[in-house]
């Protein structure tokens, strides 16, 4: 792939557009692929909320820090963690494009002022997409090739308004300003965006904090039994920066089997499945598991116990994912037959979901070392690492 995988490679699949597939034989926790977003935007209010963030790379900035600038024009309103991030804010994601833009969304006589923040969201996306378009024209084709096609409707007509009252354009780059460009990106971000969530806190429900476009990951296809998961670092002192997602493998998997993600926490029940999956994605699931849980009587839906995540938007189970080597390890079951097991999943829940409450995150072991797989389990959402008994 263009991003140095050699493990994947994209194909056609009928019914399901492009897909990613093993190009050899992978083992359990190998990394498939570390993307680095073409796009992010904030998923915050404005406000006390957005100024505890790097407006840049979207690192938690500590109340006090003493490495914190602001942007010269609009000041307090787009913090960065450190003069560097701002620096290369200012002539990639924070030009005066977008600095001018984001004061219009913010004013008091604001066109988006007495609507949802979903709308101020969109309106973001698009300030960044055509601020994508005039910096980087290669990457702008990268995003209008993902999946979703320009549908005109009254939220289209709507936000293209508000980019033309606050930008006053014609051109964006070698792109004509159109409410057709702009109802074609706006599907783009329904399908393909990623959301970037806090890191785990037990006791309050995840949100987002960005929504980033990731132009390799975006080809990964959902299952409701997925093969392998998305980590993410955020605030994390990894190697990774603070918005790259790194995907790694479940279990073993033979060359040439489809790799795919899932769109959601994989204890979401059955009908919100389908109608997530249909209402945000425009498909009907028909994968293993929705085969058998179609037959399934509402009781025995209810047993699944889902932990409903409201922020959409393929971010599955994306913890900080920053376990630390040096914790006490809990013990994972992993001694459950799979073949003797009424349902196939079942055996994925014992074996691959986290056990902690509130978490609904998904175990991969940690990558082989020398060839030799990890018995360690690392939560995709809370970070924690257990060790797998066989
Ligand atoms: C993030 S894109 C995945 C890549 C996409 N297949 C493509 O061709 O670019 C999400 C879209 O892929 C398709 N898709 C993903 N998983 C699918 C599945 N299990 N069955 C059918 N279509 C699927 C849907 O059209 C969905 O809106």
């Amino acid at each position: 792939m263009s991003d140095g995988s050699s493990s994947i490679k994209m194909v056609e699949i009928e019914n399901k557009g492009r897909a990613l597939v093993s190009t050899k034989p992978l083992r359990a926790g190998e990394t498939l692929l570390k993307d680095s977003p073409i796009l992010l935007y904030s998923a915050v209010p404005d406000g006390a909320a957005a100024a505890a963030y790097c407006s840049h790379c979207f690192r938690t900035i500590a109340p006090h820090s003493v490495t914190a600038v602001s942007c010269p024009n609009c000041s307090t309103a787009s913090p960065f963690c450190a003069p560097q991030c701002q620096s290369v804010a200012l002539s990639t994601s924070h030009t005066p494009f977008v600095c001018q833009a984001l004061r219009r969304l913010r004013a008091a006589d604001s066109p988006l002022l007495h609507h949802h923040l979903d709308r101020l969201l969109q309106a973001r996306f698009l300030v960044a997409a055509y601020n994508l378009a005039m910096l980087s024209p290669s990457h702008f084709q990268t995003l209008l090739s993902l999946q979703g096609e320009a549908f005109i409707d009254d939220a289209s007509v709507f936000l293209h308004s508000v980019i033309s009252s606050i930008c006053q354009l014609s051109n964006v780059g070698e792109f004509k300003f159109s409410v057709e460009l702009t109802a074609a990106l706006l599907a783009k971000d329904k399908l393909n965006a990623f959301g970037l969530m806090e890191p785990f806190d037990q006791d309050k429900e995840r949100s987002v904090r960005a929504y980033g476009i990731y132009p390799t990951a975006s080809f990964f296809n959902h299952d409701c039994l997925p093969n392998a998961c998305r980590f993410d670092y955020v605030d994390s002192a990894s190697d990774f920066s603070n918005a790259d997602i790194v995907v790694r493998v479940i279990h073993d998997l033979p060359a040439g089997r489809e790799i795919c993600l899932s769109y959601f926490p994989v204890n979401c029940k059955y009908s919100d499945r389908q109608r997530r999956l249909k209402e945000d994605y425009g498909f009907v699931c028909d994968c293993d598991r929705c085969k058998v849980e179609a037959n399934w009587s509402d009781n025995e839906e209810e047993g699944e116990g889902e932990m409903d995540h409201d922020e959409d938007d393929m971010d599955e189970d994306n913890g900080d994912g920053d376990g630390d080597e040096g914790v006490d390890l809990e013990t994972t079951d992993c001694g459950m037959d799979k073949e003797n097991d009424d349902f196939p999943h079942a055996y994925f829940f014992v074996r691959y979901m986290c056990s902690r409450d509130n978490c609904g995150g998904t175990l991969a072991p940690l990558p082989p070392v020398d060839a030799r797989p990890s018995m360690v389990m690392e939560c995709n959402v809370c970070g924690s690492l257990s060790k797998c008994e066989d």
